[in-house]
């Protein structure tokens, strides 16, 4: 956990007011998106993506793609209204190079896409992404018929020499690091001789939505899997082989990029109204409209969207974030403000998301006169006056908008590289400064 000194630029985080009333748009998931595109590629026919996000990982998502032969072309969507993609498949080729950036969901989901090109495909990415779990994957798909050079570090930089098609069939991991092993196996499954069959052996798998999310929509484009909540057995997930249909799918708005403008709700005693939020959805976002009711908020799901209204109280919480783990850093950012303390339990596999999250964040609030302490699977937070300074994000998008959320309570936060929010969310600044009416 470094600061890259290549970012020194600082930002003031606005400090608000007076309690927000505002309406924010929130750009798509995604989680969403990526797995929307790494789907339409794989599918026997073009599809569209609505509304999709443009930001670093999903563009590297949709480069990697486009490195490989597929075709993501800009359209309009097929009735006329709104942004998208058009997704046309091709036999997969090598050979190619892929920038994975800093993002799990490509670093992950593609080297099981690569293993039905035909040519060798190189992975490399930012100096975090070799240090990313990516073992279970690897292993996997080695298991399961791969040629893949990683200088057996079981991680990045790699080449995956794909053969133009992989038996699959049965595989055991541990994907108690990411869940986004898991994810990744599923993604391709349907394209394996096989299919495939994961079942995960390690201790507990984080990040249960999100395969959730996965396993809905890999459904969506027709494909059969079984899982444990459909009558499974427990840590097994099995693909059939089949043809993916093309789809038209509209993107979500991304419910964990809305974290940091609720939690302005929350902190300020304020309304913010969040459009288009789902009635229906496997985003792990939507467990916010629990989470930030229990600290002070109140919320109501309307026509208008999620209308989310703080208090003027913020209390601290006990909470399990196993399952909503990329919720941790703005979560912690409220507690720092609350009215009582907060333990933030099951996220220990923080330690190798976009930084070492659970040091970052005790770091970061404490150099402010916060009281954090780091234990072994979270943190414990008692709310003390903080003060301003410079808030460091350690490349990590969500340290920025945690940052952020401090600053609109405390004056004089600076946060350090604002412009890493481009990983998921590059109109953040944006976004938040029209919320407070600037
Ligand atoms: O599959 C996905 O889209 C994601 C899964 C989760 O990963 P982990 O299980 O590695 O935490 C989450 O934290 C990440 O932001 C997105
Ligand atoms: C952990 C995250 O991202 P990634 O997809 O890179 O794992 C995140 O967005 O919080």
């Amino acid at each position: 956990m470094t600061v890259n000194p290549a970012h020194s630029t600082l930002w003031p985080a606005p400090h608000a007011s007076g309690a927000v009333a505002a309406t924010v748009h929130v750009p798509g998931s995604k989680s969403v998106t990526n797995r929307a595109l790494v789907l339409a590629a794989l599918a026997a026919e073009p599809g569209w993506l609505r509304r999709p996000l443009r930001s670093r990982d999903t563009l590297l998502m949709a480069g990697a793609l486009r490195a490989l032969g597929v075709g993501i072309e800009e359209g309009v969507g097929p009735d006329g209204s709104g942004e998208a993609w058009r997704v046309i498949p091709s036999g997969l080729q090598g050979p190619a190079t892929v920038d994975v950036g800093n993002a799990g969901t490509v670093m992950r989901f593609l080297p099981p896409v690569a293993t039905l090109a035909d040519g060798a495909i190189r992975f490399d990415g930012d100096p975090r992404s070799y240090e990313r779990p990516l073992n279970g994957v690897i292993d996997a798909l080695r298991a399961l018929g791969a040629r893949i050079d990683d200088d057996s570090r079981g991680a990045l930089p790699l080449t995956v020499h794909g053969g133009g098609a992989l038996d699959g069939g049965p595989v055991e991991i541990d994907a108690s690091s990411s869940s986004q092993f898991v994810s990744a196996l599923l993604l391709s499954g349907p394209r394996f001789n096989q299919g495939v069959e994961v079942r995960h052996t390690g201790s507990a798998l984080p990040s249960m939505p999100h395969i959730r999310m996965t396993v809905d929509m890999l459904r969506a484009v027709g494909a059969q899997v079984d899982t444990p909540e459909s009558g499974g057995e427990p840590n097994v997930w099995r693909v059939t082989p089949g043809a993916l249909l093309g789809r038209d799918l509209t993107v979500e708005p991304d419910l964990s990029n809305a974290q940091p403008f609720l939690a302005a709700a929350l902190v300020t005693g304020g309304r913010v109204t969040v459009p288009d939020w789902p009635a229906h959805t496997t985003q792990p976002g939507d467990k916010l409209r629990e989470i930030f009711t229990e600290m002070g908020g109140s919320c109501e799901l309307t026509e208008q969207g999620l209308v989310f209204t703080g208090s003027g109280s913020i209390h601290g919480i006990d909470v399990d974030l196993s399952e909503v783990g990329e919720l941790t850093p703005g979560i912690a950012a409220v507690a720092a403000l609350a009215d009582s303390p907060s333990t933030l339990r099951g996220v220990a596999h923080l330690r190798l998301h976009e930084t070492d999250r659970l040091a970052a964040l005790t770091k970061e609030i404490n150099e402010l006169g916060g009281d954090v302490t780091e234990t072994a699977d979270g943190l414990h937070i008692r709310p003390r006056r903080l003060h301003g300074g410079i808030f460091h994000t350690y490349d990590d998008h969500r340290m920025a908008t945690a940052g952020a959320v401090i600053g609109l309570a405390v004056e004089g936060v600076q946060i350090e590289n604002v412009a890493t929010t481009a990983k998921t969310l590059p109109d953040f600044p944006d976004l938040w400064t029209g919320m407070l009416g600037n």
